[in-house]
């Protein structure tokens, strides 16, 4: 056990956090060495990883447990919780509310890897050097993660259970940035990634691209013929659809909350009926081959993800900015063709536009109830993704003509655009 003192005043706990928050600088509790077990040789593949991730995450053992002291406790308590049989050789799990009797693993092994951080972890973490960090949601291995590695080269990732966790990490310093899908070529966007967007007062920062390239995993020894269901995150699932059919697997699917989870859930529970969608680098974490390589739907499988920070950027015009904007209004005719309209007589180019239910407002009535004629429309919030900086003129003219026929109206972030190219063949995961 060792203590370290933050730096800046940090908040305490979740209970402090969502009323009053109260400023503290305290000392730290740091971490009691974490057990995570059952995955064979995982130490040994996880060192490896660390010196062959070219993305660059820093996540090994010793800078994870300088950097978070938030992952400690909750694999002991996560083991004492297990259900069991009665007899003791059969762990009771449930996948999504289905509850499963499974054969307990007979090999059990510490590992290296961190646990995510979950809504009760988010006590007070360190301040430590220069490293950025980046919370994502997942655990290592997950495609976030690789985003996280992209964005940020050399950062400390994060991985949190979900991603309104993500969110709180930033909002209470446990992180400088999070990443968060939004959108994917195949299965389009990301829906309750938008809705978390607006519920939380983070400033958009930056966005990447990322091919993404599934692979199906199993245990060693599996064979497809085996399998009697695969398992990933809804995205994956729906990437892989076609593919999946066109191997034969017309198998049960379930959807699970990350892909590299799916991976280390078969590891953990040495599911030899199962298959995870996830990417090499989980096969290589979690100990799985690769029964089948590039399962995409379509080799052009882009994940857009953006970054999100407590501030936002000071934006800029000498290099090409997107600009992301969320709007409502009351009533009114054309409200939404006027909105495109004020872009479009700018020569401002939309590269995204997405409709969510409002969620206090969902239905409207109009009409006159006594003559009997009313209707119900549904509420929506727009989002818009344009392409100029919001130090571009024309950007803030758009905006003020905006303002003026909608009833609400908020700049999420203006940030420079991801225009790496990419390679649809190449296998980046
Ligand atoms: O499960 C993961 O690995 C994630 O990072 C999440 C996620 C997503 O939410 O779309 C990210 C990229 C892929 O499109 C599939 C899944």
């Amino acid at each position: 056990m060792s203590s370290i003192t933050p730096s800046k005043p940090i908040l305490k706990s979740l209970s402090y956090l969502d009323t009053t928050p109260k400023l503290l600088s305290i000392p730290w509790k740091i971490h009691r060495q974490t057990k995570r077990s059952q995955i064979c040789n995982i130490r040994a593949i996880y060192k490896q990883e660390s010196r062959n991730f070219s993305a660059g995450v820093v996540s090994n053992r010793a800078d994870w447990q300088t950097s978070c002291a938030i992952l400690a406790s909750n694999v002991v308590l996560q083991q004492s919780d297990k259900k069991t049989d009665g007899s003791g050789n059969a762990e009771i799990v449930s996948i999504n509310g289905v509850h499963r009797t499974l054969d307990l693993v007979p090999v059990q092994q510490e590992t290296n890897l961190p646990k995510p951080l979950s809504i009760t972890d988010l006590s007070p973490a360190p301040m430590h050097g220069s490293q950025l960090r980046v919370a994502y949601q997942g655990v290592p291995g997950a495609y976030s993660e690789a985003a996280a590695g992209k964005a940020y080269p050399n950062c400390v990732a994060i991985p949190c259970d979900q991603f309104e966790v993500a969110f709180q990490a930033v909002g209470h310093w446990i992180a400088d940035r999070a990443v968060l899908p939004v959108e994917n070529s195949l299965g389009g966007s990301i829906h309750r990634n938008y809705d978390l967007l607006l519920r939380h007062n983070l400033h958009i920062v930056g966005e990447v691209q990322l091919p993404v390239h599934h692979c199906l995993l199993a245990l060693p020894g599996v064979r497809k013929e085996d399998l009697n269901r695969v398992i990933s995150h809804p995205q994956a699932l729906s990437q892989c659809e076609s593919t999946l059919t066109k191997l034969g697997l017309n198998v049960a699917r379930e959807a699970v909350d990350d892909t590299a989870g799916a991976a280390e859930f078969i590891a953990t529970h040495n599911l030899r009926d199962t298959a995870a969608i996830a990417s090499s680098r989980a096969a290589e974490l979690y100990g799985l081959q690769i029964l089948a390589d590039g399962i995409q739907d379509d080799s052009s499988n882009v994940t857009r993800f953006v970054m999100l920070a407590r501030e936002p950027i000071i934006p800029r015009t000498d290099r090409p900015f997107k600009t992301s904007i969320v709007f409502a209004h009351d009533e009114g005719m054309s409200v939404l063709f006027k909105v495109l309209a004020a872009f479009a007589f700018r020569n401002i180019s939309l590269t995204k536009i997405e409709s969510r239910p409002y969620k206090n407002r969902p239905i409207r009535v109009v009409g006159d109830a006594s003559t009997g004629g009313t209707a119900k429309h549904f509420e929506y919030m727009f989002y818009i993704d344009f392409e100029a900086s919001m130090a571009d003129p024309r950007s803030q003219k758009a905006l003020s003509e905006v303002q003026e026929f909608t009833s609400f109206l908020r700049v999420l972030g203006s940030y420079p655009m991801d225009m790496t190219p990419w390679s649809p063949s190449s296998r980046d995961l």
